[in-house]
């Protein structure tokens, strides 16, 4: 999968393929990821990429030429089409399932604004999503365009491999994770789930999606009412309620 990112600091969203999962896959060509700087497509000696908001107001409004031209390069960089994706606080909530159909891509273009953002006529021209990664403002776009990369990244063939697959069961259902438990077996006195140490395979799985049930909705029961839970996942979820109340 190719990454394009437009970014006042190419280099910094580079990194995020220079370390762990995103950098061996990388070394091992699933991925690649070319930086374009709006700098670069500017034609004064300050190099301007933002100005006064029209309407007043604090801050700056990045201009639509220098980004939109930064944004054609990359396009011409690689003859398959593009996904134009800004993030921003103003864009459809980042989740699992917007990660697994981003990350079935050949290749996205990412737009990491700055300053107060970015002029609206660019996202009219040339934006074909917008995504956020949180309801809280960032002084750029570029970490959310990291997220968004490790994110999808992690999820491409070959990355990560079997591990995928089990650290996806539960979230890729809409539920929250289970606890997950390593040597030594006793830290200050806490020792590990029995039921983890038993090498029965069937009450293993049971006692994860229990818990992955019992998490969802003791932390987020919105998730929890978007699930269709079998009959066997209620019984699950009731015999952690009455766990707890126990
Ligand atoms: N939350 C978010 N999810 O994606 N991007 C953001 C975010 O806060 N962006 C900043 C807003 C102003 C500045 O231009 C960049």
């Amino acid at each position: 999968m190719r990454f394009d990112v437009v970014s006042l600091f190419p280099g910094w969203v580079a990194s995020v393929a220079d370390w762990g999962i995103t950098g061996r896959a990388r070394d091992r060509g699933l991925l690649s990821l070319h930086g374009w700087d709006p700098r670069d497509y500017t034609h004064d000696r300050h190099r301007t990429v933002d100005d006064r908001p029209y309407g007043g107001g604090p801050g700056m409004v990045m201009k639509v030429d220098p980004l939109r031209q930064a944004i054609q390069a990359a396009r011409h960089a690689d003859p398959r089409p593009a996904r134009v994706i800004y993030l921003s606080p103003q864009g459809r909530p980042l989740d699992q399932a917007g990660v697994q159909r981003l990350a079935t891509l050949p290749r996205v273009i990412l737009l990491a604004g700055r300053y107060e953002g970015i002029d609206e006529r660019l996202i009219q021209l040339e934006v074909d999503e917008e995504w956020s990664i949180g309801d809280y403002v960032l002084s750029g776009g570029e970490l959310a365009a990291m997220v968004l990369i490790d994110a999808c990244a992690r999820l491409l063939p070959g990355v990560l491999g079997d591990a995928l697959s089990a650290a996806q069961d539960s979230f890729s259902q809409g539920l929250l994770d289970c606890p997950h438990y390593t040597r030594p077996e006793v830290v200050d006195g806490l020792a590990v789930p029995e039921v983890l140490l038993s090498g029965d395979h069937g009450r293993i799985t049971g006692w994860r999606r229990k818990q992955a049930l019992g998490r969802t909705w003791e932390r987020r029961p919105d998730l929890l009412a978007q699930q269709e839970l079998s009959e066997a996942d209620c019984r699950l979820l009731e015999e952690y309620q009455r766990e707890l109340a126990d």
